[in-house]
């Protein structure tokens, strides 16, 4: 039987899609879905609401119209979705963010009062965190749309209102075009959205069949970072719009995890760090039990500094 693996229709959506779907077991055909997201055009912090990119896929698998889901990680809600199962999360790419700006400028040699654009409030308030005098432009669209506003007609090189576009490295790989980035912005200064890299594979509820045939690409290591990081945006009641960056890794033996609040206009952060120690780093149950705890340390101390304002104020 083949196996129906839905995803949304935009380049990079059935990039990743076709790329985790060569590998699940026996014969696959995809199914574009078209989603809100897709569609509307107001500005992703206007849109309200989170997973306008998730429901459309969500309801072609409890039609039954396909088999299994796949969507970038860092698009879902971190409410759990009735009668769907999370039966894959994919080995995450390298998570950073990438200035792709004019002339091969990196984020400190941009001029004063550059325009740089990114939809992410969170990527707004880094910017600017990092660089006071920067003019921030909210922008919208797909991938190579934002990428053409600051370099212009991919022939002419006509039409670029920006000096800067902030985008994920991860998606401009999928799509071959990592040669637009000109600065990768370190994990540190500039921690990206929970499960940004990952992409997850979803199938119905109980669907045994479905589940083994994708079984294969599921990251132990990544599913339990990307699990810390997402209970770091449910702890704190934030969105997928929030001015939130987080960042978990499992290394020597221990679950790490780094999370960020931002203020809109980047005149705080609050971070905090903790790590929990595994006895093995492949046992399921351990690591779950470890992103729990990373996660809810990571909260209370990010509430007790504040972080609950500095989301609100991002609703
Ligand atoms: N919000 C849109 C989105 N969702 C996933 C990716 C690609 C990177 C990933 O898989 O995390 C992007 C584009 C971007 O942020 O530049």
């Amino acid at each position: 039987m083949t196996l129906k693996v839905g995803t949304r229709g935009s380049a990079l959506a059935l990039a990743q899609t076709r790329a985790v779907a060569a590998r699940f077991a026996g014969e696959v055909e995809i199914v574009e879905v078209t989603t809100q997201g897709d569609v509307d055009r107001t500005s992703l912090s206007q849109l309200g609401g989170t997973g306008v990119f998730v429901s459309a896929l969500r309801d072609a698998l409890l039609d039954g119209t396909v088999d299994v889901a796949v969507h970038s990680m860092k698009d879902l809600p971190t409410a759990p979705a009735e009668g769907i199962e999370l039966a894959a999360v994919t080995k995450r790419e390298d998570a950073r963010d990438a200035l792709c700006a004019r002339d091969g400028l990196t984020l400190d040699a941009l001029p004063e009062g550059a325009r740089v654009g990114t939809g992410s409030p969170r990527r707004a308030a880094q910017l600017r965190a990092a660089r006071p005098d920067l003019e921030v432009v909210d922008i919208r669209g797909n991938v190579p749309t934002r990428l053409a506003r600051a370099q212009g007609d991919a022939e002419t090189g006509e039409g670029a209102d920006l000096d800067a576009v902030v985008l994920a490295l991860a998606g401009l790989r999928r799509l071959g075009l990592e040669g637009a980035a000109t600065d990768l912005l370190d994990l540190s200064r500039f921690p990206t959205a929970p499960a940004q890299g990952a992409l997850a594979v979803e199938v119905r509820a109980g669907d045994a069949s479905a589940r083994a045939a994708v079984a294969k690409t599921d990251h132990v290591a990544t599913r339990a970072a990307v699990d810390a990081e997402r209970r770091v945006l449910a702890g704190l009641e934030a969105g997928c719009a929030a001015p939130l960056g987080a960042r978990a890794e499992v290394e020597d033996g221990m679950l790490f995890l780094t999370a960020s609040a931002y203020a809109l206009d980047g005149s705080r952060r609050i971070t905090a760090s903790h790590a929990h120690t595994l006895d093995s780093v492949s046992d399921r149950a351990e690591l779950a039990e470890a992103a729990r705890d990373v996660a809810e340390r990571a909260v209370a101390e990010m509430l007790e500094g504040g972080a609950a304002e500095l989301v609100a104020a991002a609703r």
